[in-house]
C-alpha cells in the first residue's frame, strides 16, 4: 500500500479506519473522564474561592521550591523583595521628579532639585532589568530540578498503590491528572513568582496612590474585579476541559506509543496495522481537538468581555481623578504623580490577576498531584495492608478458602480455592486459558490480596503483612516479565545491588544464560537493547534465560514461575526442569505450565477450570485418573505424536 494509500484510507476512514471503529462497537465515548464530583468541583471555583486560595497556593509553591533548591528560593525571593523596593523607590522619585519640575520657580532650579530623583530612577529602572535577569538565571535552574523532583514523588506514590489499582474504575485517568500536576509544578512556581513580582509593585504603586488620594486605590481594585472574574472563568473551563480530555489524551499516547517504539513497531507494519491506528488516532486527535478549542474560544471570549469590563473600570479610574483634579481635591503637582502611580498600579493588578489565574489553574493540577501523594486515590497499600514482618522466612502458603473479582469483572477469577505449598515442595498449576492460574500465584505472593477468605504465610495474612518486607521472600518470573534497557548485570540483580559477580555467575548457570555470555560484546556489563549506542538485542529465548536467571539470583523462599519456559528451545528447557528439584531444597516452588509433559518434576498439581480447582494429585495419579488433566495431557501427547516431537 503507498502511503498515500494509507493516508486517504486513514482519512476516510475505510476500509480500516472508522468504519471498523464503529463496526467493533468502539466510541469516543469510551474514554470519556467520568468522574462527576471531580468535574462538579472545577465547575464551582470562583473568584472569591481564587482569591482565597491564592495565598495557598503561593505558600506551597515556595515550600515546594525550598525544598527542592534553597539557595535558589531564596535568592528568588529576595529578588522579588528587591523589586519592590525598587519599584517603591522609583515611584517616589518619579512623582518628585514631576512635583519638582511643574511647581513654580526657576527652571535650572527646578532641574536641579530633579536632580537626583533622575539618577535615582535610572538606577532604579537598571537594577530591575539586572534582577529580572537573576531571576530569569534562578528560575532556569529550579526549574528542571522541581520538575523531576515532583516525577519521583509520582513514581514512589504509584509504586505504593495496590497492584490491583488499574483496575480501579476512575484510577487510571486520576492518575494522568495527577502526572500533570506533577508536571506543571514548575510553573506553579512561576506563576508565583509573577504574582509576588506584581503584588510587590503593586504595593509601592498603592502606597503612593494612598497618600495622594484614598479613594483611588479602592476605585482601583473594584476595577479590576470583572476582568478577574472573567480569567478566572477561562482558567477553569481550560482545567475542565484538560480533565474531561484526559482519558481519550492517554489513548493517543498510547497508540503513538505502539506505532513509534521498536516493540510494537513490527507487527505494526507487517499487519498493516498502521492506517488503521493512524486513522483511530486521527479521530480520537479531532475530538480532543475540538474540545480544547473550544475551551479556547470560550476563553479567549471571556477575556475579551474580562478586558471590555475592564477598559470601563478603568476608564471610570481615570474620570474619578480628572473629577478630583478639576474640583480642586488634588493639586495639579500630586495629580501628575497620582497618574504614573495609578499606571503601575493598574499594570500590577492586572499582572496578579493573570499570574493568579493561571496559577489557580495550575494550582487545581498540583492540588490533584498532592491528593494522589497522599493516598494515590483511595489505592495506597499503607493504607490497606498491615506492617508486620516474619520473624523469618515463612515455610508454609496457604490459600484458604478464596474468592477473587477483578474489579469490574462479570464473575469471580476463583472462587472456593484452597491451596498449600511449603518449603521443599513444588506445586505445579495447570488449567485451560483464562482458568485463574496466574490470578491464584498473584494472590499466594501477596501482589493481590483476596476478595474473600485468606492467604496466609505461616500464621500470617498477606493482608497483616507489610508487602515490601513480605516480597523480599518472593522470586516472581510472570508471564509478561520486565527487559529493562540496562545491563546484563542490572537485568538479573533487578535492585539487589551489587551482588557480586559470583552470584550472578551461579545463578547464569542455573538458568542457563551463562551459554549466552561469550557472544556479549561486554558480557555481564552488556547493555541489553539496541536503542542506544553500544547495546545488544536479546532474542526471545535469551530474555527469558536472563529472567530466570533473575529469580534464580534473589534466593526467595517463594519462587512463582508462570510459563517459565515459553519461549526457550528443548536442551534449554530440560535443563531447567532437571535443575528445578535442587531449587525447591530449600525453596517452595508455585509452577505454572501448559506444558503437561513438564509438570512431573511437581510433588503435586492442582488442576484449575473457570476459577475453581477441579483435580488434584501426583502426576501418575492425574494421567491414570479420567479428568480435564489426563484430557489434555492425552492431546497434547497425540499432538507430540503426529509431529514426531515431545509433547
Ligand atoms: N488484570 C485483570 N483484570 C481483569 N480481569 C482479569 C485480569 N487478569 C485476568 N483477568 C481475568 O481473570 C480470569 C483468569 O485469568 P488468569 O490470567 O488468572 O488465567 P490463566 O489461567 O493464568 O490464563 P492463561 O493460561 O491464559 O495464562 C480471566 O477470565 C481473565 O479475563
Amino acid at each position: 500500500m503507498t502511503s498515500a494509500n494509507a493516508e486517504e484510507q486513514a482519512t476516510s476512514g475505510t476500509p480500516d479506519g472508522n468504519a471498523q471503529d464503529t463496526a467493533a462497537g468502539v466510541h469516543d465515548e469510551e474514554f470519556q473522564y467520568r468522574d462527576e464530583s471531580r468535574l462538579k468541583a472545577g465547575a464551582q471555583m470562583t473568584t472569591g474561592t481564587m482569591a482565597r486560595r491564592l495565598p495557598a497556593l503561593v505558600v506551597r509553591s515556595l515550600r515546594m521550591a525550598w525544598q527542592t533548591d534553597r539557595a535558589a528560593t531564596a535568592g528568588l525571593l529576595a529578588c522579588q523583595v528587591g523589586t519592590g523596593v525598587l519599584a517603591a523607590l522609583g515611584l517616589l522619585a518619579v512623582t518628585g521628579t514631576i512635583n519638582a519640575l511643574i511647581s513654580s520657580g526657576d527652571i535650572t532650579e527646578r532641574l536641579r532639585e530633579a536632580a537626583p530623583r533622575l539618577v535615582v530612577i535610572a538606577a532604579a529602572t537598571g537594577l530591575r532589568a539586572l534582577l529580572g535577569i537573576v531571576v530569569t538565571w534562578l528560575t532556569g535552574r529550579l526549574r528542571p530540578v522541581l520538575a523531576r523532583a515532583a516525577e519521583v514523588t509520582m513514581i514512589e506514590a504509584a509504586l505504593g498503590a495496590e497492584p490491583a489499582a488499574n483496575n480501579k474504575p476512575g484510577y487510571n485517568d486520576f492518575y494522568d491528572i495527577a502526572d500533570r500536576g506533577a508536571q506543571v509544578t514548575p510553573d506553579l512556581v512561576a506563576e508565583a513568582q509573577d504574582v509576588l513580582a506584581a503584588t510587590a509593585t503593586l504595593t509601592a504603586g498603592t502606597t503612593v496612590l494612598a497618600v495622594l488620594h484614598p479613594v483611588l486605590l479602592p476605585l482601583l481594585l473594584l476595577a479590576c474585579l470583572p476582568q478577574a472574574a472573567a480569567y478566572v472563568r477561562a482558567a477553569r473551563v481550560l482545567y475542565l476541559a484538560g480533565l474531561e480530555t484526559s482519558g481519550r489524551r492517554r489513548m493517543l499516547f498510547k497508540l503513538r506509543w505502539h506505532m513509534a517504539y521498536t516493540e510494537s513497531g513490527e507487527e505494526m507494519r507487517a499487519c498493516l496495522a498502521g492506517p488503521f491506528l493512524i486513522g483511530r488516532y486521527r479521530r480520537l486527535a479531532a475530538s480532543v481537538n475540538a474540545a480544547e478549542r473550544e475551551a479556547a474560544d470560550t476563553g479567549a471570549w471571556m477575556g475579551v468581555a474580562g478586558a471590555v469590563a475592564g477598559g470601563v473600570a478603568s476608564a471610570a479610574v481615570w474620570a474619578a481623578l480628572l473629577w478630583l483634579l478639576a474640583s480642586g481635591r488634588m493639586d495639579l503637582a500630586a495629580g501628575g504623580g497620582a497618574v504614573f502611580a495609578l499606571q503601575t498600579a493598574t499594570t500590577s493588578v492586572r499582572g496578579i490577576i493573570n499570574s493568579g489565574a493561571r496559577l489557580v489553574r495550575t494550582g487545581w493540577y498540583v492540588q490533584d498531584w498532592q491528593n494522589f501523594l497522599d493516598n494515590a486515590h483511595g489505592q495506597a497499600m499503607a493504607d490497606s495492608r498491615g506492617t508486620k514482618t516474619l520473624p523469618r522466612a515463612p515455610e508454609r502458603f496457604e490459600v484458604r478458602d478464596i474468592d477473587y473479582r477483578y474489579d469490574g469483572a462479570p464473575r469471580n477469577s476463583l472462587s472456593g480455592v484452597s491451596l498449600q505449598v511449603r518449603r521443599g515442595e513444588i506445586v505445579a498449576l495447570v488449567g485451560e486459558n483464562g482458568s485463574g492460574k496466574s490470578t491464584l500465584s498473584r494472590l499466594i505472593c501477596g501482589l493481590l490480596l483476596p476478595t474473600s477468605g485468606e492467604v496466609a504465610w505461616d500464621h500470617m495474612t498477606t493482608s497483616q503483612l507489610d508487602p515490601w518486607e513480605a516480597w523480599k521472600h518472593v522470586a516472581l518470573i510472570p508471564q509478561k516479565y520486565t527487559h529493562l534497557p540496562l545491563t546484563l548485570r542490572d537485568n538479573i540483580t533487578f535492585g539487589q545491588g551489587d551482588t557480586g559477580d559470583a552470584a550472578v555467575l551461579a545463578a547464569c548457570k542455573a538458568s542457563g544464560a551463562v551459554e549466552m555470555l561469550p557472544g556479549l560484546r561486554s558480557g555481564l556489563d552488556t547493555l541489553l537493547t539496541s536503542e542506544w549506542f553500544g547495546g545488544q538485542q536479546l532474542s526471545g529465548g535469551q530474555w527469558q534465560r536472563v529472567v530466570l536467571t533473575r529469580a534464580f539470583h534473589r534466593k526467595a523462599t517463594l519462587l512463582v514461575m508462570d510459563e517459565p519456559t515459553a519461549a526457550l528451545d528443548a536442551r534449554a528447557e530440560h535443563h531447567i526442569f532437571t535443575g528445578l528439584r535442587d531449587l525447591a531444597k530449600d525453596r517452595a516452588i508455585l509452577l505454572i505450565t501448559h506444558r503437561l509433559a513438564n509438570v512431573a518434576v511437581a510433588d503435586r498439581i492442582v488442576v484449575l477450570d473457570r476459577g475453581r480447582i477441579v483435580q488434584e494429585g501426583t502426576y501418575d495419579q492425574l494421567t491414570r485418573e479420567p479428568g480435564l488433566f489426563r484430557s489434555l495431557w492425552e492431546l497434547q501427547q497425540r499432538t507430540g505424536d503426529e509431529s514426531g516431537g515431545d509433547a
